[in-house]
């Protein structure tokens, strides 16, 4: 995949097959519009996936998108939602990005995908263009999951809520964060409880902060964990998010590794306890929750 910002600086020689939208969170719903322009792909049609960049609060990263498209499309423009791009009328868009710049054979959006000043570009708008400049428009039916249009701003509200299960039905693969691990106050350790942490990027939404069942991958490795998304407002007031985890099984020195963490089911919200030693409490019985969710989910795959 080759991956540029901007779209002017797009140099593929041959037509496309173009989505466009945020694509945030990269969901199943999105997922629909890429399996699209994937099978127009040939030796003729390169697929391009063209994402406006909000610079608002994120499901994904940018290096996440990219490495979750890697594998499937042959371009990822990231492309900043510029004032000079909102101003520009839809059929502007249409004639100078679209159709000089970008080559469109195929362009694929979903039903309520607008564009353009005043947002007067729509699918509708699109197909009427479509004879004058030889591409052709398909126009998806939203997904939807149990009934509800799946959206980013859907999966936004269920990690609001701490439902991970329900933001990893809507995306199709759990949510998930990356970092490099830290030094922490090294509490921790006297408390007897070793754990890694790991801090989200500026814009990259955390759940809502609480206790979860996680999968972290080290090394390459993944391994069960119980992890505390928040501020820990027990030991600290610096107000800093982080993902802290306590990792079964593993013993190694992870200080400086690049760690992801998968987040599988809410424990418990985050809590100012009163003192260090009820916190250590509430932390033994949050290892022991972590045990059994992990022990169930075994026996129930038959493990
Ligand atoms: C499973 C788990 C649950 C936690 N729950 C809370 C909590 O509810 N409130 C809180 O203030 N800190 C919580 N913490 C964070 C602890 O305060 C933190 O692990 C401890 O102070 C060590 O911090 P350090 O890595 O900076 O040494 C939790 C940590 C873990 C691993
Ligand atoms: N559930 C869905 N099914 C099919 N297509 C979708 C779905 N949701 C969005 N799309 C389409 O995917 C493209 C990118 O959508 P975009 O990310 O801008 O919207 P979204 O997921 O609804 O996010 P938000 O909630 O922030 O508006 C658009 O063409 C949009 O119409």
């Amino acid at each position: 995949m080759k991956y540029i910002t901007g779209i002017e600086s797009y140099s593929g020689q041959k037509r496309s097959a173009v989505t466009l939208g945020k694509f945030d969170g990269l969901h199943l719903g999105h997922q629909k519009l890429i399996d699209k322009i994937r099978s127009y792909t040939s030796d003729e049609c390169e697929s391009i996936v063209c994402a406006f960049d909000m610079h608002r609060d994120s499901l994904m990263t940018g290096r996440e998108r990219r490495e979750h498209l890697e594998p499937k499309v042959d371009w990822l423009i990231d492309q900043p939602f510029t004032k000079a791009l909102r101003e520009m009328e839809a059929e502007e868009f249409i004639d100078r990005i679209l159709h000089k710049v970008l080559r469109a054979a195929h362009i694929v959006v979903g039903t309520d995908f607008s564009f353009g000043y005043g947002k007067r570009g729509n699918a509708a708008l699109l197909q009427k263009m479509a004879d004058q400049y030889g591409y052709t428009v398909d126009v998806i039916e939203k997904e939807r999951y149990l009934g509800t249009v799946i959206s980013s701003t859907y999966i936004k509200d269920a990690l609001a809520q701490g439902d991970v299960k329900l933001a990893e039905r809507l995306l199709g693969y759990p949510y998930e964060m990356t970092g490099i691990v830290r030094h922490g106050k090294q509490l921790g350790r006297t408390l007897g409880f070793p754990t890694m942490n790991i801090e989200p990027e500026k814009n990259k939404i955390l759940p809502r902060f609480g206790v979860y069942a996680c999968r972290v991958r080290i090394d390459g490795k993944w391994y069960d964990a119980v992890g505390n998304a928040g501020i820990k407002p027990t030991v600290t007031d610096e107000q800093r998010r982080l993902l802290e985890v306590y990792v079964y099984g593993y013993d190694g020195d992870a200080y400086g590794k690049e760690i992801t963490a998968q987040f599988c089911e809410f424990e418990r919200p985050e809590t100012k306890f009163g003192s260090v030693e009820e916190l250590k409490n509430n932390v033994m019985r949050d290892m022991r929750y972590g045990e059994r969710y992990f022990a169930a989910l075994r026996e129930k795959s038959g493990e």
